[in-house]
């Protein structure tokens, strides 16, 4: 735990604005005297639960998602204790307000709705002092969440505007992982932006310059990620939202020198390998069965493709027969060795054209998804696109002329990205699909049955990494980790026990499920040799002495 005496001692005002130690009305009186706060708040004494009423008085009237964010992003820079407890208490109503999907949207109207800053914003003008800039941080930070805003969710590239990403995950860390605010830092690495709306916003309030990339960007994420080892040497960094070329070779280069992952690759591939688990074990069929489609080739779909390849390896399959399985598409259609634009991360995840004689199709056009799903005949249909649509009705329907139950997972955030909703799917499969999606979407009801949608998004797997990572004292991320979370994941699906049933556990239930996760993967940390052995008994303790409960101290 880090050492917050200094930041206790604050008096006044002072410690009324400080969102960390502000406790409001609920101060007592022995603490009005003694910080000098008397008089500077009414006399009425709350409790941390009659602030909640109020605050969810207050954010129920609020007219818009948008408002309600603006509200509850203002909240949490007022007192995070009574945001957290009031979060905790409404986790399923604004989970999404928080986090995906208005976290989209504020992100798009970031430099509009700015109130006061938050978190550490490094600007490429100021490369030479990344060192001094984090200096001034005063707190001891276990977790930083870090995006340079080029790819947020499904929307391209909003600039400084990503800052809501990192300010959102780390919520959750806190929300979901128990995770101490205190403990966390979000990062915007801003190197310009080439939305052009954005540059042309008079409002715009990140730094007004075409994207920096090549080298130079290199340099900066080499001079950010010394200096972050340099303040903060034992933090977990999170990478988040980058562009896909960018993500992959900044997490191959550094996975090994610190501890770091990368959420859209390895925290989305853990949530869906649990879920695709999950989904097939509810229906009693085996993962290497499967021929699985997966649309879209970016972050989102190596790494999904990767890790579930690496399961069906663990399920016995060898690794040839295990990519055999696989058809991964891009923008330009089925991944093929005949295909020459491939690069290094995609050549593995290419089909062989020998595998695809007699499908009937141009096998020197582009491949497109209905060509594949209309030949290999898939059991399970994967969108990572941000294409909103992309599951069309003639595919959709395919897939379930040749599957009893197809599994559709439209995982593109925010929910106007979706490539289906899962009233069209249910419609086009006559309520045969069984669905998770990456948004949150409202139970539906199809024949009389009512489908609860599961929301297959990496943030049942990142709060629990960071639980596991700060209990267990882990030094690096391994795959194996990752393994472990979506395994833990898998063995809280309701729908392990009853068919009908979600794909994944209640959003009520994620503080249970996280500490199940971040158990299982601390434990796997040790296995691993990356953090020091314990017995299981201290390893549980410290998990739960990691997880805060918003209470006032
Ligand atoms: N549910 C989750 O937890 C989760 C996690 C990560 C990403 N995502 C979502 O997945 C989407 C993609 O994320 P990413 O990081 O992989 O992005 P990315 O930009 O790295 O990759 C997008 C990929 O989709 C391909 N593509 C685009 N349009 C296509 C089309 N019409 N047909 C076939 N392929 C197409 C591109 O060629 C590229 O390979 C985003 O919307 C993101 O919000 C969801
Ligand atoms: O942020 C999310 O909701 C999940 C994921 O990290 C994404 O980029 O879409
Ligand atoms: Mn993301």
């Amino acid at each position: 735990m880090p050492d917050r005496t200094a930041l206790h001692e604050k008096r006044g005002i002072d410690r009324i604005e400080d969102p960390l130690l502000n406790k409001d009305t609920a101060f007592t009186e022995a603490e009005r005297r003694k910080w000098g706060l008397l008089g500077l708040l009414p006399p009425h004494i709350d409790t941390l639960e009659e602030q909640a009423e109020r605050a969810y008085d207050a954010f129920s009237v609020k007219d818009s998602l948008l408002e309600k964010h603006i509200f509850l992003r203002q909240l949490q820079d007022e007192n995070e204790t009574l945001f957290y407890r009031l979060l905790l208490d409404h986790v399923e109503e604004m989970m999404p307000i928080v986090y995906t999907p208005v976290v989209g949207q504020a992100c798009q109207e970031f430099s509009h709705i700015y109130r006061r800053p938050r978190g550490i914003f490094l600007a490429y003008p100021h490369r030479d002092i990344l060192d001094d800039i984090l200096a001034e941080v005063e707190r001891d930070i276990d977790v930083i969440v870090v995006t340079d805003g080029e790819r947020i969710l499904g929307l391209g590239d909003q600039g400084a505007g990503g800052m809501g990403i990192p300010i959102g995950k780390l919520s959750l860390y806190s929300l979901c992982g128990g995770i101490h605010p205190t403990q966390t830092l979000p990062v915007l690495l801003d190197l310009g932006t080439n939305n052009k709306e954005r540059l042309e916003d008079p409002r715009y309030i990140g730094w007004r310059h075409e994207r920096i990339k090549g080298e130079e960007y290199d340099a900066f994420i080499d001079a950010f990620v010394t200096a972050v080892k340099k303040r903060f040497p034992d933090v977990l960094l999170q990478w988040e939202d980058f562009a896909s070329v960018d993500a992959e070779r900044i997490l191959a280069k550094y996975r090994n020198s610190l501890c770091t992952f990368n959420d859209d690759i390895q925290g989305t591939a853990a949530v869906t390998t649990g879920t695709i688990l999950a989904a097939i074990a509810a229906a009693g069929g085996k993962l290497e069965d499967q021929r699985i489609v997966m649309l879209g080739a970016g972050s989102a779909g190596i790494g999904i493709t990767d890790q579930l390849v690496a399961t069906m390896v663990r399920h016995g399959l060898g690794e040839a027969d295990a990519h055999a399985r696989f058809y991964v598409l891009d923008i330009d259609g089925l991944l093929h060795d005949g295909r020459t634009d491939l690069d290094e991360v995609h050549r593995p995840h290419a089909q062989s054209l020998k595998n695809l004689a007699g499908w009937d199709c141009d096998l020197t056009k582009p491949i497109g998804l209905a060509d594949v799903v209309r030949n290999a005949r898939p059991t399970v249909l994967v969108g990572v696109t941000g294409q909103a649509g992309a599951f069309t009705e003639e595919v959709v329907r395919e897939m379930a002329r040749n599957a009893d139950r197809p599994i559709f997972f439209p995982l593109s955030n925010p929910t106007s990205r979706a490539e289906a909703t899962p009233t069209d799917l249910l419609n086009w499969t006559d309520g045969k699909a069984v669905i998770a999606t990456g948004s949150p979407f409202d139970p539906v009801v199809f024949g009389g049955k009512t489908h609860v949608i599961a929301q297959c998004n990496n943030s049942y797997i990142f709060p629990a990494m960071g639980t596991a990572i700060l209990a267990s004292g882990a030094r690096r991320v391994t795959d194996n980790m990752f393994m472990s979370a979506a395994e833990a994941l898998r063995d809280k699906s309701p729908a392990l026990k009853d068919v009908n049933d979600s794909l994944l556990p209640a959003l009520k239930d994620i503080r249970e499920v996280s500490r199940h996760i971040a158990l299982a993967v601390a434990r796997q940390a040790q296995d691993d040799g990356v953090a020091d052995p314990t017995t299981r008994e201290e390893l549980e303790r410290r998990v739960d002495e990691t997880m805060w409960t918003p209470e006032y101290d």
